[in-house]
């Protein structure tokens, strides 16, 4: 305690050392004032008493004076000297010649000061005052220590069992009062700094009502409010993360539907919606691939519309659409689930049959050619018909890609355009 006392580490101990400090300085000022004081007051009691000794011995030393007596001077001023409270005596005669001077103890120390007293000597002689010269007693310091060290002992002793009995009281007090509850406080503050939550709470063991229980109480505030503030921090945090992850998952599922509408877009003829060339075949081949695989046929049927640009020159390329929608539509009606039917050119069409030998697809074609040279379509007022030419192969197992099988049909095609169109050719 002593070592913290002069090496301060924290707060209190600072307080403390200032604290003591300032008393102790305080307390060796009233000392000095004390010594000081009853210093001055017994030299003041010893000039007292120089004076009286000096009207004492004023008598015989005047006589001997008078008498020009200088043995009986020396015995009188011998006998001075020999006195404790003085260090020496001087005799002057009425022209100031000394006569006599004995001062000082040679062997003692010197003194730190010395202070005299002065006595006219005189004779009365017919009622007259004759003058006959001075005597001066000495006395020191040392002499007034003398009296005054049991004094002085005492007043410093007083001090000094003042001042380690206050040391000591200091010291409880501070560490009773201020250095244990702050330590307390500062380890209960550690303990919360390094807890994950900020759910702990101070509590000093000391529970009167001060600065330090306050500090408590707005500390355990401060903690609350911060709690709370984290608490509405993270829900805020969650509903944000919430809502961004809904926002998110909506978002895929957007861009996925819009993903599968464009890949469907990307594989459809937008004015029939039936597969377009590119897709039309890249399907055929893996139908061809299977089918060579189960060791099966696959039939192609191709189509063109006979003469569609007159149809166009005549009624318009609008009306030429609603031809080739309406085309799609008839045809659709001729096929199976896993047939496939693809928009291959401007006005020509083509079906791949699974599983389908020769002349079943040429059956079919027939059936698609008839329903078609017997269909009209009314648009804008206007009765079109219109008729189809087709081209049917069939798949031979040397066969691994659907261009022979379509180079194949393509050439039956071109056999029944050539054979006078609205027929087929297998
Ligand atoms: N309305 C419309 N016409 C198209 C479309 N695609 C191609 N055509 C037209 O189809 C016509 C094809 O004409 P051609 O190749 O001469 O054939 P064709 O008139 O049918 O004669 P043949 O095939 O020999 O019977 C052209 O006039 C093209 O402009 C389309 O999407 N819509």
């Amino acid at each position: 305690m002593f070592v913290r006392f002069l090496r301060p580490n924290n707060l209190s101990q600072k307080m403390m050392r200032v604290i003591f400090s300032i008393y102790m300085v305080v307390t060796l000022v009233i000392t000095s004032v004390q010594f000081l004081s009853e210093y001055l007051k017994t030299q003041a009691v010893i000039v007292g008493e120089l004076q009286q000794l000096e009207v004492t011995v004023r008598g015989p030393i005047s006589t001997s004076l008078w008498q020009y007596d200088q043995n009986q001077l020396d015995v009188i001023t011998d006998g001075l000297v020999q006195m404790p409270i003085i260090e020496g005596v001087e005799v002057f005669d009425k022209n100031a010649q000394n006569i006599i001077s004995k001062t000082f103890d040679v062997d003692s120390s010197v003194p730190l000061s010395i202070f005299d007293s002065k006595l006219e000597l005189n004779r009365t002689l017919n009622g007259e005052r004759i003058p006959l010269g001075t005597l001066v007693l000495y006395s020191s310091s040392g002499v007034v220590l003398d009296r005054v060290w049991f004094g002085f002992a005492l007043i410093a002793f007083t001090a000094f069992i003042k001042l380690t009995i206050l040391f000591w009281l200091f010291i409880w007090a501070f560490d009773r009062y201020l250095a244990t509850p702050l330590k307390e406080l500062m380890s209960q503050v550690n303990e919360v700094q390094l807890s994950q939550g900020i759910s702990k709470r101070i509590h000093l063991s000391n529970t009167e009502n001060n600065e330090l229980s306050q500090l408590q109480e707005h500390m355990n505030s401060m903690l609350a409010a911060m709690s709370s503030d984290r608490k509405r921090l993270i829900e805020d945090e969650q509903a944000k993360r919430s809502w961004l992850e809904d926002a998110v998952a909506k978002r895929t599922e957007d861009l996925q539907a819009l993903n599968k509408k464009l890949k469907y877009l990307a594989t459809r003829d937008s004015l029939t919606n039936i597969l377009n060339r590119g897709s039309f075949f890249d399907a055929a081949q893996q139908r061809l691939a299977l089918s060579q695989r189960q060791e099966s046929t696959v039939s192609f049927i191709l189509m063109d519309l006979d003469y569609f640009k007159r149809i166009n020159d005549s009624y318009g390329h609008f009306v030429g659409d609603k031809v080739l929608i309406h085309f799609t539509q008839t045809l659709q009606g001729f096929l199976r689930k896993t047939d496939l039917l693809g928009r291959v050119g401007g006005e020509e069409f083509a079906i791949l049959l699974f599983d389908t030998k020769l002349d079943d697809a040429s059956q079919l074609a027939e059936k698609i050619c008839q329903a078609i040279s017997h269909s009209a379509l009314e648009v804008e007022g206007n009765t079109i018909s219109y008729t189809v030419s087709l081209g049917v192969e069939s798949s031979e197992l040397s066969d691994t890609s659907i261009d022979e099988l379509f180079k194949r049909a393509d050439l039956k095609l071109y056999g029944a355009k050539d054979k006078g169109r609205d027929r087929v050719e297998s």
